[in-house]
């Protein structure tokens, strides 16, 4: 057996040079110590393919290692230069993917061969054999479909095909459908209509479930649904629900049942799907009778799930559900000339080199987009930008509307009667006043590309706090938090936001959004996982959406910058975007860069 020692000899012993991570080269140790090989390859194949996981890929794609290997991993030159030569090669004689219940599994087809963790490989497989199975059922049409969707959609009058009137007739005739679309291309109009297409031709009532990956997308989910629905007749809107919830709840992932329980359900629609991960979607069809029709709704060009496997894309660009995802383009939110819809495509433009479209945007700077380039933000070292360019206040030029006080000047005025003085009292905060100011938060948000650095969500939120004159203690009125790990007992889930406030009794607590409009009241030391989210990541940020971004593109070049990445950030905002991007040169290759995401879906 190979003992660490020699392994050290090997050039195995130089993973420690690399960002495999303890549990990684863990893994590789014990397979190794199970069942020896004494080739040091199969150790680096059996880590690497734990690393892939990690980051969010479905497995270790053989032939990217093998031509591109920096880029997959994520590596820099040096790190990558520790991979042993020829290490693809390997995965043939690997001892680890024998059997039926090895721990390891090899595939290989036409795009190559592919090395999972037998976890990823069964969710995949799981999801491969569900959809086969429900594209294999009849579906029940209505003999008057066409007549019946004639109804619902007026004729285009400029020729083209109408894409959501397309949307709805292929998920009339599947038991799954993926619909895909930018912001405001309308997923939940076409949804509605289909849902009233469907109750209208059932003889009983439909049970229809509603759900979306976190709360916030489910509390945003039902609120476009509910306003979709006013268009319904009464009829119509009594037999369709408005209320979503989270996947997991619908799911039940925490209870203790091992057993996945099937659900009662005639439809159920999940939004935000690209948020979905490998082995939440594999659930989600477990739990999803083949009976029923499932349709998913999202943007395949958003970041994916920080979890394994970008599901959604993936299965939006392979041949598996080709017949079934239909694509909506045109935005009724942001009409062709407005500048954020106008930025969102050009990023995601499937051009060779999108940056002298990005440039002469930028130069155009319009109203829409304030722009803080180089010259106007940095003294000094450019590593080191001012922060406090942000404290200014007011609107004078439109360029430089980007002042924290002016984008929370609604909140902060509201929020003012709420926090002590020399002079006053703290008022209590009542339940509406709560909403208000919740609500009232969102027409701003910074959005950070990563965490730490002296761009990142870290160091701008203890910036913001200073520039506001917040944040003397560690909870104040004012202070908002974002919950970062599932509280199911409090039933709070990662990524939703609560404001600290004197509640009605004057006692500080936090103010999260009910689903049902009001506010709930949670006491802050029951609160074991928040953090202050002035600003966030453009991760977190996935599911919800702010009247005024401004996103903030760090000074030095990162892995994490990508197309996906600045595409997200910027549809976050409905009205008015502004960029901060001290190096502009560091933005435009983030917009060149592609999340390479590894997986089998996709063929
Ligand atoms: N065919 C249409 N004609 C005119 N307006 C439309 C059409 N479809 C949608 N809209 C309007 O565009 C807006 C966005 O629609 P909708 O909320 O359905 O889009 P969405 O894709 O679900 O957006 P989101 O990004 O919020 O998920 C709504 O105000 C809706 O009424």
């Amino acid at each position: 057996m190979t003992t660490l020692k020699d392994l050290l000899k090997q050039p195995w012993g130089q993973a420690h040079a690399t960002p495999l991570t303890g549990l990684d080269t863990a893994l590789a140790n014990l397979l190794n110590s199970k069942q020896p090989s004494d080739d040091p390859r199969h150790l680096w194949l059996a880590a690497l393919t734990s690393h892939q996981w990690g980051r969010g890929h479905a497995c270790l794609d053989l032939a990217t290692l093998q031509t591109q290997a920096a880029a997959l991993l994520g590596w820099n030159d040096e790190q990558t230069s520790t991979l042993p030569a020829d290490l693809h090669q390997a995965a043939n004689t690997l001892p680890w993917t024998q059997g039926d219940a090895s721990p390891l599994v090899l595939t290989e087809d036409t795009q190559g061969a592919r090395l999972y963790l037998r976890r990823a490989w069964t969710a995949e497989q799981n999801i491969r054999q569900n959809i086969a199975q429900r594209l294999a059922l009849p579906c029940d049409v209505p003999a008057d479909l066409q007549q019946r969707l004639d109804a619902l959609f007026t004729p285009t009058n400029n020729g083209e095909p109408d894409m959501q009137r397309l949307a709805c007739e292929v998920a009339a005739q599947n038991r799954i459908t993926l619909i895909t679309g930018g912001p405001g291309t309308g997923k939940t109009t076409t949804v509605v209509k289909l849902l009233s297409l469907l109750v209208g031709t059932s003889s009983r009532d439909l049970q229809i479930h509603l759900a979306a990956p976190t709360g916030k997308a489910a509390a945003r989910l039902t609120e476009s649904i509910s306003n979709a629905l006013t268009q319904m007749p009464a009829d119509v809107q009594a037999r369709i629900p408005t209320q979503a919830q989270t996947l997991h709840r619908l799911l039940q992932t925490n209870s203790k049942a091992t057993q996945l329980h099937q659900l009662a359900t005639d439809v159920v629609v999940v939004d935000e799907a690209s948020m979905i991960d490998l082995e939440m979607m594999a659930r989600l069809l477990q739990a999803v009778p083949p009976t029923a029709r499932l349709i998913l709704l999202g943007d395949k060009d958003q970041l994916a799930s920080v979890e394994a496997g970008a599901v959604m894309s993936q299965l939006c660009t392979g041949s598996l559900l080709q017949h079934q995802t239909v694509t909506l383009v045109h935005s009724h939110r942001f009409d062709a000339k407005s500048g954020i819809g106008q930025w969102a495509r050009t990023v995601n433009a499937d051009v060779a080199d999108n940056t002298p479209a990005l440039k002469a945007l930028w130069n155009a700077a319009p109203d829409w987009l304030a722009t803080l380039p180089l010259q106007q933000t940095i003294e000094g070292d450019a590593a080191e930008p001012d922060v406090t360019r942000l404290q200014l206040t007011s609107a004078s030029d439109p360029k430089l509307a980007v002042g924290l006080r002016y984008g929370w000047r609604n909140w902060l005025a509201l929020l003012d009667a709420h926090r002590p003085s020399k002079t006053t009292q703290t008022a209590p905060c009542s339940d509406a006043q709560a909403a208000a100011l919740l609500k009232a938060f969102t027409e701003f948000c910074v959005l950070c590309a990563v965490r730490e650095g002296p761009l990142g969500v870290v160091q701008l939120n203890a910036h913001v706090e200073l520039a506001l004159g917040l944040g003397q203690s560690a909870w104040y009125a004012g202070r908002p938090v974002m919950v970062t790990r599932n509280d199911y007992a409090l039933e709070l889930m990662n990524g939703d936001i609560g404001l600290c406030l004197p509640g009605p009794d004057g006692v500080l607590r936090v103010a999260f959004p009910a689903v049902d409009g009001g506010v709930r009241w949670v006491m802050p030391s029951r609160l074991d996982s928040v953090e202050t989210v002035f600003a966030m990541t453009v991760h977190k940020s996935q599911g919800s959406e702010f009247t005024h971004v401004l996103l903030v593109i760090p000074a030095l070049e990162s892995p994490v910058l990508t197309r996906e990445l600045v595409y997200t950030g910027l549809t976050r905002a409905r009205q008015r975007l502004t960029v901060w991007a001290p190096q502009l040169g560091v933005l435009w290759n983030g917009c060149a860069r592609r999340v390479l995401r590894s997986g089998g879906l996709g063929d």
